[in-house]
């Protein structure tokens, strides 16, 4: 199933400057893997904001929703999650 997933990311001023390049690290190679993995199909930056649309490749609602919420980023992340389905005038077989 596909869902598009905007995600805003919000680290509070004065967080320590470590950690959060840590958890930064952490969520870049945690992308890297569900990418190659083809789960995270797609991701763009949202110009003039810390966020990103991104489309996942996931079984079902459950599956989407345990990924999400054990991203690193996840306790500084406000998400947005919409289900999609093939357009029936898409020439990807694969959207769906
Ligand atoms: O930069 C972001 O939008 C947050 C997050 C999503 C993928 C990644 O590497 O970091």
């Amino acid at each position: 199933m596909l869902f598009m997933v905007e995600m805003d990311v919000n680290i509070p001023l004065g967080f320590d400057a470590d950690e959060a390049a840590r958890l930064k690290a952490a969520e870049k190679a945690r992308f890297q893997e569900l990418q190659a993995a083809g789960t995270w199909r797609h991701i763009w930056r949202v110009v003039g904001r810390y966020a990103n649309v991104s489309i996942f490749d996931v079984a079902d609602n459950a599956a989407l929703h345990d990924l999400l919420t054990t991203l690193p980023l996840f306790p500084f992340m406000t998400m947005r999650v919409t289900a999609l389905c093939r357009h029936p005038s898409s020439a990807h077989d694969d959207d769906r």
